[in-house]
Parts: structure tokens; C-alpha cells; sequence
């Protein structure tokens, strides 16, 4: 399989509507990619807190259609990142806002969509502006080298941090998972650590995709990285906008299952 990584970067003075071109013309020239993964929150801004209301749109807004139309021109999957959904009907604690990733075909269909289940922000940010998303989410993408369905979870960011949301993906029989995600640097030593530590614990190929730029005062971590299921870096970015392509084996992650057993180890 073959991914192209977009570490997307972006400051305070682009508009949304300049980013979502720019970046959308970044996944149509993804040509010969099988998958195209985005960061998180890339459009409205990652620590843009004061902006997400004014910048949220529905899963058929400006955003996700420009996407759709790039997964189309590349024939690629792409999994469009993250964006601040808003829906009519209000959420449990009465909010309409989600940070949501979508998922795309190579025809522009929406594939799969997952809210985030571990809202960042200690009481600011996320938690106080946005819904928390229920459903663990493990979907079948037609990335296998004949068009096969891969099981493939769909976790973001902050979430990186409770690996039993990736324990349940595995027993929901994920292979592969993809993280897209808005991490600062100043914690760039977890953002490492936390990625390879899943890829490893729940022997699954892990592709982390990160921002680079400082907007909201807030500079970027980058270092997107693809992880195989021996904890071995396949790629990893700098802190600068980059694209990386890299040749994934999906087989390893049987292969490593069979050498080293150690989920068949589990005592539940
Ligand atoms: N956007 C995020 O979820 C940031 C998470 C983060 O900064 C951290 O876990 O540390």
C-alpha cells in the first residue's frame, strides 16, 4: 500500500477558505497513492478556540466536499483529518460542535466518520465547547493489494493517550489505525513515545499525522510518522510542512502477530 502522509502546515494569517484549496489541491496531485491521510483540526485551526464556532460545518459542507472532489481527481482513500462538525440536534450536554474525522473513497463517498472520544483542553478548548463522541469506530477500507478490506480504527490525537480505546479497536479486529492529530511541541517527547508505544502494545501498523506551523500562539510538534507493528519507524517528518510517501506492507502486522504472539497472551 501506498501512503502519502500531509503534514499540513498553517499560521494565523491564511484563511480557512485558502487553506482548504491549497490543501485540496495537495491530496488531487496524490495520484498513485492508495491512502491519503490529513492532520486534525487542519481548516479551523487546532488550538483556534475562538474561531471553531464561527468556522464548524456540517459533514456535507465546504470542507469535506473540496476533500471529496480531491479523493476523486487523486483515486486515492483519504482520510480528510479532522473538522469542527456542527449538527442541527444538540449533543447530551447541549452543544452542537464535534471534532469529527471523515474518511473518503477514491469515488468521493463518505466511507466513515468518528468523533472524538477524549476531548483535549482540561476544562478549556474541547471540553468546553464540543461533544464528546460514543462509538469506537473500526471500518473497512478497500486498501488490501487487490482492493481487500483492511480493518482499520480511527482514533484522533489526545486520544493516543488511553490505550484502551486501541486495545477495543484491536478486538474489533483493526490491523491498521490512523491517528491524525494537532500536537504541540512542547510535548513532542509523548507524541513519539505514545505512538510507537500503540503500534507496538496492539501490533498494528499506525500512521500519526501531525501539524507543523504555530497558529493561536501555539507552535506545532509535527514529526507525523508511520509506525510498523514491531514499533519501527517506516517514516517520520520534521517540524516543517511535508509530504512523505511511504510503501506500506500490511502483511506484517499477520506476520508479527504469528512471530510474537503476545496479544494471544492476554488474560482478560
Ligand atoms: N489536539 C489534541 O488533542 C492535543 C493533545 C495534546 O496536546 C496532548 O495530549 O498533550
Amino acid at each position: 500500500m501506498q501512503v502519502s502522509v500531509l503534514q499540513v502546515g498553517y499560521d494565523d494569517d491564511e484563511p480557512v477558505a485558502a487553506r482548504v484549496d491549497r490543501v485540496a489541491q495537495l491530496v488531487a496531485d496524490q495520484r498513485g497513492a492508495d491512502l491519503v491521510v490529513l492532520p486534525e483540526l487542519w481548516a479551523p485551526g487546532g488550538f483556534a478556540y475562538r474561531e471553531w464556532e464561527r468556522r464548524a460545518e456540517p459533514l456535507d459542507g465546504p470542507t469535506v466536499r473540496a476533500l471529496a472532489d480531491a479523493a476523486r481527481a487523486a483515486g486515492a482513500v483519504v482520510h480528510g483529518g479532522s473538522l469542527v462538525e456542527r449538527t442541527e440536534q444538540p449533543g447530551p450536554q447541549g452543544r452542537h460542535l464535534w471534532n469529527t474525522s471523515v474518511v473518503l473513497g477514491p469515488d468521493g463517498a463518505l466511507l466513515a466518520s468518528y468523533r472524538k472520544v477524549h476531548r483535549f483542553g482540561f476544562g478549556a478548548g474541547e471540553p468546553l465547547l464540543m461533544e464528546a463522541g460514543e462509538d469506537v469506530v473500526v471500518v473497512d477500507l478497500p486498501l488490501g493489494p487487490e482492493g481487500e478490506a483492511v480493518r482499520t480504527g480511527l482514533a484522533t490525537c489526545y486520544d493516543v493517550r488511553f490505550p484502551e480505546l486501541f486495545r477495543r479497536q484491536v478486538d474489533l479486529g483493526a490491523e491498521l489505525v490512523l491517528l491524525p492529530a494537532a500536537w504541540p511541541a512542547a510535548r513532542l517527547a509523548h507524541w513519539r513515545l505514545l505512538t510507537r508505544a500503540r503500534a507496538v502494545e496492539d501490533q498494528v501498523v499506525l500512521i500519526a499525522v501531525g501539524t507543523a506551523g504555530t497558529h493561536a500562539r501555539t507552535p506545532m510538534a509535527g514529526h507525523s510518522a508511520v509506525v510498523s507493528p514491531w514499533g519501527e519507524d517506516l517514516a517520520e517528518a520534521d517540524a516543517d510542512e511535508q509530504v512523505l510517501r511511504v510503501e506500506v506492507d500490511l502483511g506484517e502486522v499477520a506476520r508479527c502477530r504469528e512471530q510474537f504472539p503476545v496479544l494471544a497472551d492476554r488474560r482478560l
